[in-house]
């Protein structure tokens, strides 16, 4: 992670609010993203995630708070901010008349330093469908497409909605290679998702949100590590405990069972992200 101090943040939220009727989407909401780095929004079903996205892109107004994005805000320095940031919307929202390949030479011609068109359908494997229409195109190959174009005016910032959705499993793995090669190039990666898999393996840092307010952030390990991942339950007569622990913290907690008359579980094992994040959000279907 960078140096605190507001150059190094892509990201800036504070006390973001946002409601839809009675419906409190997000609820003073803060977060703050480093540049340079993937950050993965980590979710459950309307945890707040697209709202919050749209909110940095500028495509939607927060009721209240602070956003920076760049260390602008998205509304009133639109057009300053249009040049050096790419989003990738959760359905595409591209023109169904249009074919790929000459919809992303029309987006390449908006920006000063395009990358090279050729190069980006060659690397998402765009080529097979280049001239067939939007409309006619797979989910996964729309996916694809979107992706291209929140890429090719070579952005500092690239908003991610869920972008491995309805991908399958090879062009998931091209999609996080990409992400990948982002981040060794410097640009500061904003990913929404809910698969524990491309967060634990892309992001260098993970928010979990629910109903509209951050739980818990950090890095992978510190999220899943000892402090944050223990977790302790007692019955009458037993005391249960799941998590990474320590020979001597086992010694300290079978002494104080003993001690107390309870008998002790442990149960043995790492947590994952996954557990971290059901653990926080419920288990029952939104
Ligand atoms: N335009 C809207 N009008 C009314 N309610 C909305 C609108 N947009 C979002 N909401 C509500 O705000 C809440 C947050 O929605 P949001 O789409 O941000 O969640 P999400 O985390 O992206 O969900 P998902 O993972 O299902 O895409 C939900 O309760 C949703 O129904």
């Amino acid at each position: 992670m960078l140096a605190a101090g507001t150059d190094h943040w892509c990201l800036e939220l504070e006390g973001v609010t946002k409601s839809f009727g009675d419906t409190r989407a997000l609820r003073s909401l803060s977060l703050k993203a480093s540049q340079g780095a993937v950050t993965a929004i980590l979710g459950p079903n309307g945890a707040g995630k697209t709202t919050l996205m749209e909110i940095c892109e500028g495509l939607q107004a927060a009721d209240g708070g602070t956003v920076r994005v760049l260390g602008l805000d998205p509304r009133r320095d639109a057009a300053r901010l249009r040049p050096r940031v790419g989003v990738m919307v959760q359905d595409g929202g591209l023109p169904i008349m249009a074919r790929p390949l000459e919809l992303l030479r029309h987006v390449a011609r908006m920006y000063a330093a395009p990358r090279d068109v050729e190069e980006l359908v060659d690397l998402l494997g765009l080529d097979a469908f280049a001239r067939t229409s939007v409309r006619r195109l797979s989910g996964g190959q729309r996916q694809r497409l979107a992706l291209a174009i929140a890429l090719v005016g070579r952005p500092d910032l690239v908003f991610l909605d869920e972008p491995s959705a309805g991908l399958d499993p090879q062009a998931r793995l091209v999609v996080w290679d990409l992400v990948e090669t982002l981040r060794a190039d410097g640009v500061s990666v904003i990913l929404s998702t809910h698969l524990m898999d491309e967060a634990a393996r892309l992001a260098d840092h993970v928010a979990i949100i629910d109903h509209g307010a951050v739980l818990a952030q950090g890095t992978v390990a510190e999220l899943t590590g000892p402090v944050a991942g223990a977790r302790a339950t007692r019955t009458p007569d037993a005391a249960r405990l799941r998590g990474p622990l320590t020979p001597a913290a086992r010694a300290d907690l079978a002494e104080l069972a003993d001690t107390h008359g309870l008998t002790l579980e442990l149960e043995d094992g790492v947590r994952t992200l996954e557990d971290v994040f059901l653990d926080l959000t419920g288990r029952s279907l939104r």
